[in-house]
């Protein structure tokens, strides 16, 4: 037998693992590593993250990537390249960051690599007609890369599953968000506030009849970094949302921008950067007469855009919103204005960090993926009483030889 092979068999059956999970989101701002010990599977699995970074991207890596990344025509031969190219980056920062936690790469059972999604096209999204109601979406860094370079063995790819069975290739957080974060006595919403928003809604357990279910809302920080990129080059994003906090919202162009049918399209739903892109924000401001808005109020009017899409869904779901204990995570957890406007909107809910919850806003995603790698590899299919059910054994194996 592969020596890789019977590896795995025995880490299956084992009672914890020791799982690396790897996600660069849509924000490019660099990999998260989350080193996580998974002990158990299933309902009950318990996580102990024993170290987590980000590797931030340099200007060339975020270059690179920009080559391809949520543009419907790129170099083909460029694309080719970057794949394999990304998988050994991404493998070379996870031998530093086990290098600087003094874990050697044998002391890790698997890697759960996400990778870098560089297109999302769901079917409501995509203007082929050759391919009307397909739904797909691609991720680059190869996992055989990963394997081979640091001869961990790795699950990568986890998306395309979920495609498989029906689904839009995400959001991929309902299971990982059920099986860690769930209460037998509170209704919870977790809110991820990435380039692009999300949110799990997990029904209290012991006596909820409603489903789970995971939906995007629209954008939390892609347009609130292209203005930033475009107005001020030399910040990265606005620490704290302090510009926005200083400037006004513009009725008329955030009517404009909230004027796109995706924020009327029913749930379970998902987007990403190929639509909320520089593009649709110029049409928005065309449409309003905007164009000369000044930084600060064009961050205040798209604040208050993710703040809006964010609890519009969540009326959608449950009408008028109840008093639901509002987890939240991602870059956004740390733009105070944003958090403000959302709490203004959302009135009755109790905003507070997925810190609360023992897991660190930042590394929330790249536990996630940690989370569905144990399961893959350890659990045995559940059935969820999942609106938009993903396939929640998803992953392919890269074995190290
Ligand atoms: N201190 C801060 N102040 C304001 N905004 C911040 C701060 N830190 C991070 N952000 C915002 O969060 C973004 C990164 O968030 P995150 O890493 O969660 O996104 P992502 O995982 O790349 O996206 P997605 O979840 O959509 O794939 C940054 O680009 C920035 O806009
Ligand atoms: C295609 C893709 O990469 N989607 C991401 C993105 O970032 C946030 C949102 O859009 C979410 O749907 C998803 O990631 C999270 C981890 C998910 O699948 O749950």
């Amino acid at each position: 037998m592969n020596p890789h092979v019977a590896r795995l068999y025995h880490l299956a059956q084992q009672p914890s693992r020791r799982i690396a999970g790897l996600m660069s989101g849509t924000s490019l701002d660099g990999l998260d590593v989350a080193l996580c010990r998974l002990h158990g599977h299933g309902p009950g699995t318990r996580l102990e993250l024993e170290e987590f970074a980000t590797v931030p991207y340099s200007d060339e890596v975020r270059h690179r990537i920009r080559q391809v990344f949520a543009r419907p025509q790129v170099s083909l031969e460029y694309l080719t390249l970057l794949h394999p190219w990304l998988g050994r980056l991404h493998a070379d920062m996870v031998l530093d960051c086990l290098h600087a936690w003094q874990v050697p790469p044998a002391a890790v059972d698997l890697l759960a690599s996400h990778g870098q999604t560089v297109f999302h096209a769901p079917h409501h999204q995509h203007q082929q007609p050759d391919f009307q109601g397909q739904n797909a979406t691609l991720q680059l860094g190869d996992g055989d890369q990963l394997a081979i370079r640091t001869g961990i063995i790795t699950l990568s790819d986890f998306r395309q599953k979920h495609v498989a069975a029906g689904g839009e290739g995400a959001p991929l957080a309902t299971y990982g968000d059920y099986l860690l974060l769930s209460s037998l006595t509170e209704a919870r919403v977790l809110l991820n506030l990435g380039g692009i928003a999300n949110f799990t809604f997990l029904p209290c357990l012991q006596n909820d009849v409603l489903p789970i279910f995971s939906t995007d809302t629209g954008p939390a920080n892609t347009l609130l970094d292209s203005a930033i990129r475009s107005h001020r080059p030399e910040l990265v994003y606005d620490e704290g949302g302090q510009l926005a906090a200083t400037g006004q919202v513009h009725a008329g162009l955030l009517t404009a921008l909230l004027d796109h049918p995706f924020f009327a399209a029913p749930l379970p739903k998902t987007t990403g950067p190929e639509l909320f892109s520089a593009a649709y924000l110029l049409q928005a401001q065309e449409l309003s007469g905007t164009l000369a808005l000044g930084l600060e109020d064009l961050l205040a009017t798209l604040t208050e855009l993710s703040a809006t899409s964010v609890s519009r869904a969540l009326q959608q779901a449950f009408g008028p919103v109840p008093a639901l204990a509002v987890y939240v995570s991602g870059g956004g957890a740390h733009n105070a204005t944003l958090l403000a406007a959302l709490q203004r909107k959302l009135s009755f809910c109790r905003l507070v960090s997925t810190d609360l919850l023992g897991v660190p806003p930042d590394a929330k995603e790249a536990v996630l993926f940690a989370l569905l790698a144990n399961e893959s590899v350890a659990g045995t299919p559940t059935q969820l009483h999942a609106a938009g059910a993903p396939a929640v054994l998803c992953g392919k194996i890269s074995l190290p030889a």
